[in-house]
């Protein structure tokens, strides 16, 4: 082929990876003086689980809290670099927070159901985005208890406090209210920490299940659930990303000496 028509021939498609929803390139961030994080650069596609493990401290929850902004709070935290969001620099000062919020979602460690009904735990945030009817919200409360796989466990006493719901029970209301707002990224810092094995084994099928819908990042110490969980694994260790991997590589055939050794337990 001339060298004009081959400059003009289509790339060839890489059909079997998904177009990331998150890019990070060269991502550092401050505690103050600190660095927790040296120049992370780490895709986290579409419609796929990708779960961050490694010891204490190698920055898991700072990379996470760095994907809502939640570092804002704190004025001597910073982040430099590009972490895009469907080709927006989200760690731009430009960025709208509330936006951002809304499209990529948190649950955390421990239950933190709002001191209000099931029902208005599902409905809050709907109503700081968007004007439903009653008919509307009561459908949206519905579609989203179902999704979390809560609905029958709860819809006889949608009226009752979200606080006398179990743990388990708690933590799948807690997603309810993140997907509620449909936002295309869910973020889960450790989510069944603080649950019992059957709780636990509910999440993680909810999980698996949402994944068709949205691009789910996933903090966890324990690598049976990153196994279980995630399509892929990234690596972390004393703020660095050694590696990330599909799951079943990572767990069988790590590429870095100091992932092995993470993963059979050597440190950590
Ligand atoms: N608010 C803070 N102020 C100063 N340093 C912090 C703060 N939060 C975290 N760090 C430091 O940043 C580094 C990364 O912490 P981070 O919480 O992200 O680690 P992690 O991998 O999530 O750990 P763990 O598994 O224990 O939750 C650690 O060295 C930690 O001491």
């Amino acid at each position: 082929m001339p060298e004009a028509a081959a400059q003009l021939a289509p790339m060839p498609l890489a059909a079997a990876t998904p177009s990331p929803r998150i890019a990070i390139r060269n991502l550092d961030f401050f505690y103050g003086a600190t660095q927790a994080l040296k120049s992370v650069s780490l895709d986290f596609p579409d419609r796929e689980t990708t779960a961050m493990i490694g010891p204490s401290g190698c920055g898991k929850s700072t990379l996470l809290r760095i994907l809502n902004r939640m570092y804002d709070l704190y004025p001597n935290q910073r982040a430099t670099g590009e972490v895009m969001l469907d080709g927006e620099n989200i760690i731009a000062p430009t960025t709208d927070i509330n936006r951002l919020r809304r499209r990529v979602g948190m649950v955390f460690q421990k239950p933190t159901p709002f001191p209000k009904s099931i029902y208005e735990n599902v409905a809050f945030g709907v109503r700081l985005h968007e004007r439903l009817t009653r008919a509307e919200m009561d459908e949206r409360v519905e579609s989203t208890l179902i999704r979390a796989a809560l609905w029958d466990e709860v819809k006889d006493k949608l009226a009752n406090s979200a606080l006398a719901l179990s743990g388990g029970q708690q933590q799948r209301l807690c997603i309810a209210r993140t997907i509620a707002v449909r936002p295309q990224v869910i973020l889960l810092d450790e989510p069944t920490s603080a649950l019992d094995p059957i709780s636990t084994l509910k999440i993680e099928q909810l999980i698996a299940e949402l994944k068709r819908d949205f691009t789910i990042v996933i903090v966890t110490h324990n690598m049976q659930q990153a196994g279980r969980c995630a399509d892929r694994v990234a690596f972390f260790y004393l703020g660095e990303l050694v590696e990330v991997a599909p799951a079943t590589d990572m767990f069988t055939a790590p590429r870095e000496r100091r992932t092995q050794e993470y993963i059979t337990g050597r440190f950590g």
